[in-house]
């Protein structure tokens, strides 16, 4: 059997982390090296010998570990929600000094979750009108959801390279956030239930007839198959990477 690939969890005691751990532990080809969470020293995942970081931590700490990590040459798959045209442009940068290293940002690798963001895409410039519901549990500590954010812009960039404009809308909010945020244009609803775990419906009408397209994570193993994916792969893959469809040819 080729050598494992040596991988260190971040946010290992969070949900989505232990449950990396977990996947890790059980994928032949994978060596669990260390598994880290908050407080704890980040020159262990180098000193551990890890090639590949899996972040699954908070918005807050994701884009230091990411470039702190970077510079120690270590490969990255991030979970972490958070990430902007900013701080991703901030990463492109940074690797342009490293040019062997990969980093794979994906706001969600549940595969049907990927395969409802490319189908909402295509179908976008065929409606008058789309919104996107995002639905989670009532820890997730940010709205809207990367996934949302990530369907509703690439949405929005299918409508605007399809000479589509804006959905029609008379709604005048007689109390703020009644009609949702605005990503690039596109109207995006949250809501935090208990018994949720991470779901999301997009919403396309026309006169007469509506299209929804609904994907629901119902555990975290959901994910991960595209977090092991995206192990395997992004030694592979030098550079910046955002999304999961980029592994999936769906884009
Ligand atoms: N891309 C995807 O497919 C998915 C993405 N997510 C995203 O992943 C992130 C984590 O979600 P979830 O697991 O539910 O959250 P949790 O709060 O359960 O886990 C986060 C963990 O990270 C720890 N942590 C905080 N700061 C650091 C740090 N600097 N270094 C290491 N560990 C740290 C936290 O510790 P403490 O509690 O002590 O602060 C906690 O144990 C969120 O942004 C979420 O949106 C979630 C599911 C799927
Ligand atoms: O916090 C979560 O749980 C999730 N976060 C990600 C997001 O914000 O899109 C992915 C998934 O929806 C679960």
């Amino acid at each position: 059997m080729s050598e494992r690939i040596r991988v260190a969890v971040l946010g290992a005691a969070g949900r989505m982390g232990s449950t990396v751990v977990r996947a890790v532990e059980e994928a032949p080809d994978l060596e669990l090296v260390a598994a880290l969470d908050a407080d704890e020293d980040l020159t262990a995942v180098v000193r551990a010998g890890a090639q590949v970081a899996v972040d699954f931590t908070v918005p807050s700490a994701t884009e230091g570990n990411v470039h702190a990590l970077v510079d120690a040459g270590v490969h990255l798959v991030v979970g972490t929600t958070g990430w902007d045209d900013d701080s991703l442009a901030r990463v492109r940068d940074h690797l342009v000094d490293r040019p062997g290293v990969g980093v794979v940002v994906a706001p969600n690798f549940a595969l049907g979750a990927v395969l409802a963001m490319a189908f909402a895409a295509r179908a976008a410039r065929w409606f008058e009108s789309v919104e996107v519901i995002e639905l989670h549990h009532p820890a997730k500590v940010d709205a809207p959801s990367g996934t949302a954010r990530h369907t509703a812009s690439a949405i929005a960039a299918a409508r605007a390279a399809a000479g589509v404009g804006p959905g029609p809308d008379a709604t005048s909010q007689s109390l703020d956030g009644a009609r949702g945020a605005d990503v690039d244009g596109v109207r995006v609803h949250s809501v935090r239930l208990r018994g949720l775990v991470a779901h999301e419906e997009i919403l396309l009408g026309n006169a007469g007839e509506q299209l929804t397209i609904r994907h629901d994570s119902f555990d975290r193993v959901s994910f991960m198959p595209g977090v092991l994916l995206a192990v395997r792969r992004v030694g592979a893959r030098p550079g910046l990477t955002v999304g999961l469809e980029h592994l999936l040819d769906l884009a």
